[in-house]
């Protein structure tokens, strides 16, 4: 894969929304200042860059994994397809999600690879996958999912600290000995050098379903809608620099303070649509028994929060994490559509009033 010099710049002439950057070394030291910038961040658009986070390296060996497994026949790559039942883990053929209700297809081939799996290599926990994630399980992936999972829990005991949490108690809901959702995933969108179709998503419109996601991307295409705009807005890509983001789980256990904001993949702009696009992703998401509801006897600012909430019904939602994960996957599964109300049940918090 052309590394990021040999690509074309993201252009200058398409609307982007900033976003703040948080320094990780700086906030595993405690800095107060740079634990303020990051609460604003998580309290605006729970959308971030995070830099010095020391995985270039893994994440340049993902995407190589990313390329091969990519590059088996497709028939192979099919022997690992996820399934219409609602699992996440394996491989995921073009066109296998609706990106909306009318049902359009999407056009993101990826594989994901299950924490608990990595974990645990060479024994099975959920599946198995192609030969070239096998090859790369001990010596990449683990490595990579070990990395970005403690990058994800130490960002979200800040945050648990500043919501007033007891210590330990986000870490309960994301114990590494509890099967879970968690996943790394790594993403390929064909070039589009017919120009780009703003319209048509690559990848639909969605708040992630998780905890906290670690991402790396190399080309533009990734989109927000910021709260209280009805404008896509792209995300620059910054050498060295993730993005993450928060997912429903947080802005549930938070009681709305937290957000998880929408987004989607579309064509890269102006000259990258002739590349492949590329992306990599470490999904942290609750253990599967975990029940998802806000923690209001665990803090005044939560309780205080769900109280004033609008939408105060997502707040008591009682699905455990598997359940609300399974949900969301299968009723997004091109086949499994049987018109808008499918596409209803793959919906998370993604309809929201502050995100209409
Ligand atoms: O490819 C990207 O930049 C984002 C992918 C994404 O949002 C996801 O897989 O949930
Ligand atoms: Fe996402």
């Amino acid at each position: 894969m052309p590394g990021l010099t040999t690509l074309p710049p993201f252009p200058d002439d398409v609307l982007t929304h900033p976003l703040l950057v948080v320094d990780y070394e700086l906030i595993k030291a405690g800095n107060e200042q740079e634990i303020d910038k990051f609460w604003k961040a998580a309290t605006t658009l729970g959308f971030w860059y995070l830099k010095n986070h020391g995985a270039d390296e893994l994440v340049n060996q993902m995407f190589d994994m990313g390329a091969e497994t990519m590059d088996l026949p497709f028939e192979e790559k099919m022997k690992f397809e996820q399934g219409d039942d609602g699992m996440s883990f394996g491989y995921k053929a073009p066109g296998a999600n609706a990106t909306d209700e009318t049902g359009a297809k999407d056009t993101v081939e990826f594989i994901n690879i299950s924490q608990d799996d990595a974990l645990a290599w060479p024994k099975p926990v959920h599946r198995a996958y192609p030969s070239t994630v096998n090859a790369r399980m001990a010596g990449t992936i683990r490595p990579f999912i070990e990395h970005s999972a403690e990058v994800n829990l130490v960002l979200m005991e800040v945050l648990a600290k500043k919501l007033g949490f007891r210590e330990g108690l986000l870490a309960s809901k994301h114990r590494l000995d509890e099967t879970s959702g968690s996943e790394t995933r790594c993403i390929k969108n064909p070039p589009r050098p017919g120009g780009i179709s703003e319209e048509k998503a690559a990848l639909g419109a969605h708040t992630d379903f998780g905890s906290m996601t670690f991402l790396h991307n190399r080309l533009g295409g990734l989109q927000v809608m910021p709260p209280g705009s009805d404008k896509w807005q792209y995300i620059r890509p910054i050498p060295g620099h993730a993005v993450c983001n928060l997912g429903d789980a947080m802005y549930i256990f938070s009681g709305g303070i937290l957000k998880s904001n929408l987004h989607r993949v579309v064509p890269a702009p102006g000259a990258q649509a002739t590349f492949s696009r590329w992306s990599l992703a470490m999904f942290t998401r609750p253990g599967d028994s975990v029940v998802l509801r806000a923690l209001t006897e665990e803090s005044e600012l939560v309780a205080d929060a769900v109280k004033d909430a609008e939408n105060a019904s997502i707040f008591e939602n009682m699905q455990t994490s598997k359940e609300w994960f399974a949900r969301r996957i299968k009723n997004q599964r091109s086949k499994n559509q049987q018109g808008p109300e499918t596409w209803r049940q793959s919906r998370g918090t993604e309809h929201r009033p502050d995100a209409a």
